[in-house]
Order: structure tokens, then sequence, then C-alpha cells
């Protein structure tokens, strides 16, 4: 079967974050092939670090003025709140970038809303469709990529197993009260978004990862959010993992590094 997701598995975080930022310039080179913009989403916990090394940041390839970068997820705190996915990939990633670079267009979450989670995923729905669908109507944004982590509960975004968001297939942007991992009040992409974009890529790394690696690959079945991504997306999907992640692991396509 070629349609299913492919895993790239490396043998330390350092390999495994070059060779994610070698995908990545491939995906920016192929989204310019389609429009003048790089449009992605990025998730929160250990994602921004891995992916910002200095193989991306320092990288000339980079047109950092062309890349507008979205929230997959995002906590319902405010910007400088240590929760605060945007805070995250500000430390590690956006605040390193070259002065002499402009800057990418980032795309945060209303701080003024955060009272009214329902109202802070409507206004960033709007946001998407400003970029997404200004000219043309269209029923879902197509992402040239989505970045995401894998929790050890099998969820991804703020997605989580069995939770009724999964069902979700209106909206773009979810809100979320009753998060297991805090902070529970929380805004996601849904499922449809998720797997519409061009491309989506998994990063999970580390030993901790192999149990529910081996749940999302070996039982699909259970329909935790991260085998529904692999399952509706299929071969859009590239799971960055670890060895340690991944060794055991049965029904894997391996990718070629
Ligand atoms: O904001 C969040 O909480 C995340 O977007 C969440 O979905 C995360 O990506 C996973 O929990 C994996 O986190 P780790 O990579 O830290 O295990």
């Amino acid at each position: 079967m070629t349609n299913l997701p492919q895993v790239r598995s490396y043998p330390t975080n350092d390999k495994l974050s070059l060779g994610l930022a070698e995908y990545v310039l491939n995906a920016q080179a192929a989204a310019f092939s389609r429009h003048p913009k790089f449009r992605i989403a990025v998730s929160g916990g250990s994602l921004p670090s891995i992916l910002a090394s200095p193989a991306l940041i320092d990288n000339p390839s980079v047109q950092w003025s062309k890349w507008e970068i979205f929230f997959a997820d995002e906590r319902a705190v405010p910007l400088d709140h240590p929760d605060s996915n945007y805070g995250l990939l500000k430390s590690v990633l956006l605040d390193k970038i070259p002065q002499k670079s402009s800057m990418p267009k980032v795309f945060p979450i209303d701080e003024l809303l955060l009272d009214d989670t329902q109202e802070l995923a409507d206004a960033y729905e709007q946001t998407l469709i400003q970029s997404f669908a200004a000219k043309d109507s269209v029923k879902l944004p197509i992402f040239d990529l989505i970045l995401l982590g894998c929790g050890p509960d099998g969820h991804t975004c703020s997605l989580f197993p069995g939770h009724e968001l999964l069902r979700e297939d209106i909206a773009w942007v979810a809100p979320i009260e009753d998060s297991p991992k805090p902070p529970p009040r929380r805004i996601t992409l849904t499922l449809p978004v998720v797997t519409h974009a061009v491309r989506v890529v998994f990063v999970a790394a580390g030993a901790g990862k192999k149990e529910i690696l081996k749940t999302i690959f070996e039982k699909p079945e259970e329909g935790l959010p991260c085998s529904l991504v692999n399952m509706e997306a299929g071969d859009k999907v590239v799971w960055f993992t670890d060895d340690a992640a991944i060794q055991g692991v049965t029904g894997v396509r391996k990718g070629s590094l």
C-alpha cells in the first residue's frame, strides 16, 4: 500500500531536527510553485524547539518574509503567559531569526477574547478565512504544511481521544474547555482542517512515545486522534521520530532519510 503515512526515524534529536529542516525547505519550495506564500500551522509541546534548529533558522534558503505562521492549537492564556504556544514559538524560533531577515507574518489568538473560548475560536477562524478564503469561498483552508506533536494518550493539536470534538465537521477552529492536558481552556484546528493540508508532519521523539506509537500504528481501529489523521491524510503524512520512539513498532512505512 502506498497511501500509508511515512516514518522517518533518526538516531539522535539533532539528526531529526536536520531532517525536519530539510523537509520544511522542500515543503516551502513546493508551496512557492503553487503560490507566493508558505502557510503553515504549528503546535506547542516539544515541536517548536525541535523545529527551531540552526539548520532552519540560519538557512539562507528560508524565505521568512513569505511565511504565514498559524497555530494548530493554542491555550486560552495571554501571549506572554508561560503556557502560550505563541510565546513558546516566539522565544525558541521567532526571536532567533537573524535580524537581517524580514520576519514571517505570525497569527496569534486575540488576547481580548480570552474569557470566551467560543469567541476566541470564532475570531481565529475569521483570521483563517481572511487568509485562505478572502477571494473565493472555500470549504476548508489548505495549509501548505501542518506541524503536529503527539501526546502520550495519542492526542494531537487539542483533539483528545474519545472527545466529541473529533466529530466536528463544520467549524475550522473549535473551542475546548475540558482539555485533559492542562491548561483546560484552548482552541484547536479541527480534524478536517488538519487532514486537508497539503502535508502533515508529526514529530515524536523519545522512548516515552514508543507505547503510544505502537497503538497509533498497530491498532488504528482504536481511533486515537493521531491514527485518525494517519487514516484520513494517508501518504500526505510524514512522521519524524527518533529510533527510541519507533523501535519495534510494526505497520509503519519507513521513508528514506
Ligand atoms: O499545545 C499543546 O498542548 C500541543 O499542541 C499538543 O498537541 C502537543 O503537541 C502534544 O501534547 C505533544 O506534546 P510533546 O511534544 O511535548 O509531547
